[in-house]
């Protein structure tokens, strides 16, 4: 079978999603989806030596724990640049503006699972921004630091479906999110890489049954002055097994102010970004393709 003249017709503007191409049974997929050699994963740039943290946080009040997540929040490379090709995914995103918009908006199939399980996620993130700030000195979170660091919270389901070219295309291109934290549940399946700490490599992630995947995002390391680093990450697509993740992306509400914490820089530290509405960094984001870690550019001094 061949792939439709118009692919993005087919796949966005008649919803058939990348499943719907999957579905046409192709023996290779459509040159939109093929990669660089250069941006391809392979067994050159898997770093085995390096392995993420799992962090054990039954006992919240013990300060190795939050040794072990300010450790973990810390540490970061960079990435060099990127082409724009799309993505081997479908997804949905479901905005958690409150919960009367939620039953009123989300869609009955998953409503209520999915509410749920933003409630429970909800505390524990909470719990892991209070650490996180606790480190910065920043001692309480006023409804100021809330809307800027919980202003918004989205719930999305990515949906990679099996793709006979794996190793051409990309599930996620290389990025770093745009939020304060994001909260990831992953499948079984695995294919999330994130960068290894020299830079260069990529660290596999794998499936840990009844854990969660936590990520710094840019706004935190924009309001940590650099303390925490954001991670940039990729999912790579599979041949025969369907894979499912579930990020929260808690980000700021559109009209806060993103900028280095007034307590970072007591001590004379010089700013190394400048203030900004979230919506313009969260336009420019989406205005480009993934890139790495450059959108983070866009704020700094
Ligand atoms: O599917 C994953 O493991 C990661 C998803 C992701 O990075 C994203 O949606 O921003
Ligand atoms: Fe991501």
């Amino acid at each position: 079978m061949s792939a439709p003249s118009n692919v993005i017709d087919f796949v966005v503007n008649q919803v058939n999603g990348v499943t719907g191409l999957a579905d046409l049974g192709l023996e290779s997929v459509p040159n939109q989806y093929i990669q660089p050699p250069e941006e391809r994963l392979d067994n050159g740039n898997i770093v085995s030596e390096e392995s993420i943290p799992t962090i054990d946080f039954t006992n919240w009040d013990d300060p190795e724990v939050a040794e072990s997540i300010y450790n973990a929040a810390t540490n970061q490379g960079f990435s060099p640049h990127a082409e724009a090709t799309l993505e081997w995914k479908d997804h949905l995103q479901l905005v958690y503006a409150s919960e009367e918009k939620a039953k009123e908006y989300w869609p009955a199939v998953c409503r209520d699972q999915a509410l749920e399980y933003m409630k429970c996620a909800e505390v524990l993130i909470r719990r892991l921004l209070k650490v996180l700030l606790k480190k910065l000195n920043v001692k309480d979170m006023d409804k100021a630091r809330e809307h800027v660091l919980i202003g918004v919270m989205t719930l999305a389901f990515n949906y990679y479906t099996p793709c006979p070219n794996p190793e051409l295309v990309s599930g996620i291109g290389r990025h770093s999110d745009i939020s304060s934290i994001t909260v990831l549940l992953q499948d079984e399946i695995g294919g999330l890489y994130v960068r290894a700490s020299n830079g260069d490599g990529w660290i596999y992630v794998p499936p840990v049954e009844g854990a969660l995947v936590i990520n710094i995002g840019d706004v935190l390391q924009i309001m940590s002055n650099d303390r925490y680093k954001s991670i940039e990450h990729r999912v790579v697509a599979n041949r025969s097994k369907t894979r499912i993740s579930l990020p929260i992306f808690v980000n700021p509400a559109p009209d806060a102010i993103v900028a280095p914490f007034p307590e970072v820089l007591e001590n004379g530290e010089e700013p190394k970004y400048r203030q900004l509405v979230y919506s313009d960094y969260f336009k420019y984001f989406f205005s480009k393709p993934h890139d790495g870690k450059k959108t983070i550019e866009f704020a700094k001094i």
